[in-house]
């Protein structure tokens, strides 16, 4: 059977990652902290790892971009994007008024996992700008402190799977500032997912250009332009290790498969530069006809 590592029970990776698997037989093996959904798919113990990694809008999650590159070596397999719905979630006995209505003055801290929080910020402006905001872990960790303390005053922000595991009301749904909120998953693991196919393949590549180049950028770039090969994101990150200096994050709408993009690469090093390939994966899209 598959093992899949995550984000606690009633998390949006949860949520996605049970999309993502859906009529396959996964065992999910939950973790309270992303570091150590890493862990346990780079020592072993499962064959993959479900990693949140950009936010329509919150953008990229640096913290899990980061442990990508830096900390394990672990292959994207496979990426998926998948809505993320955000609630307000508390005590009923606690945070209602006499007619059961919520009152938003009982309220004095809210906890979310900051990507989360960062997306309902208007809403939290307007509806509880005297309440103090606490970051964790993830939603779902948010929504089981607010469980086990009850009589403070604490509310939470997460799915409504949360809510129902942990016998909480949902007070306000959808309450991210945006509708169209999305997050984009991927699948890491030395095992090659077949599981499902799909017409749209990408490869993410790492790209760290050499000292004292100038145009250095323009040139890998121009390397996929006059291919006509289209990229769907560009990034960079410091490299760590000296101020200043940045590696790029480079995702390609075409598999490894592709000679263009072989090519590409192989012009690309020429220059001088290192490459390292992060992935080349199936990518899918959440659609609710499945
Ligand atoms: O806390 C969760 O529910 C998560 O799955 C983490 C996470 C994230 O890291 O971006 C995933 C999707 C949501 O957009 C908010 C939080």
């Amino acid at each position: 059977m598959i093992k899949v590592a995550l984000l606690p029970a009633g998390s949006v990776s949860d949520e996605a990652a049970r999309y993502l698997f859906a009529g396959q037989e996964a065992q999910y093996v939950y973790h309270k902290l992303i570091a150590d959904v890493f862990v346990s798919t780079d020592n072993g113990t499962t064959d993959y790892s479900i990693i949140p990694i950009e936010n329509t809008i919150e953008g990229s999650v640096t913290l899990h971009s980061d442990w990508l590159v830096h900390e394990v070596d672990l292959p994207i397999q496979a990426e998926w994007v998948y809505p993320s719905i955000q609630n307000l979630i508390g005590h009923q006995s606690e945070l209602t008024s006499g007619q059961g209505e919520l009152d938003y003055s009982r309220i004095v801290k809210v906890l979310s996992h900051p990507v989360a929080m960062a997306q309902c910020q208007q809403y939290l402006k307007e509806n509880l700008p005297h309440a103090d905001q606490e970051h964790v872990s993830s939603t779902a960790e948010a929504v089981r402190i607010v469980r086990d303390n009850p009589g403070l005053g604490w509310a939470a922000i997460g799915t409504t799977i949360a809510a129902g595991n942990n016998g909480l009301q949902v007070f306000d749904r959808g309450v991210t500032d945006h509708d169209n909120n999305f997050t984009r998953f991927l699948l890491v693991g030395d095992r090659p997912f077949t599981e499902r196919t799909s017409d749209a393949h990408k490869t993410s590549i790492l790209v760290t250009l050499p000292e004292d180049f100038p145009g250095a950028l323009h040139q890998v770039l121009s390397a996929f332009a006059w291919r006509k090969i289209n990229l769907s994101r560009i990034e960079s990150r410091p490299t760590k290790k000296k101020l200043g200096t940045y590696y790029f994050f480079i995702d390609i709408n075409l598999s490894m498969e592709s000679v263009l993009l072989t090519a590409a690469i192989a012009e690309i090093e020429a220059l001088g530069c290192q490459v390292r390939i992060l992935g080349s994966y199936p990518s899918f899209t959440f659609t609710t006809a499945e």
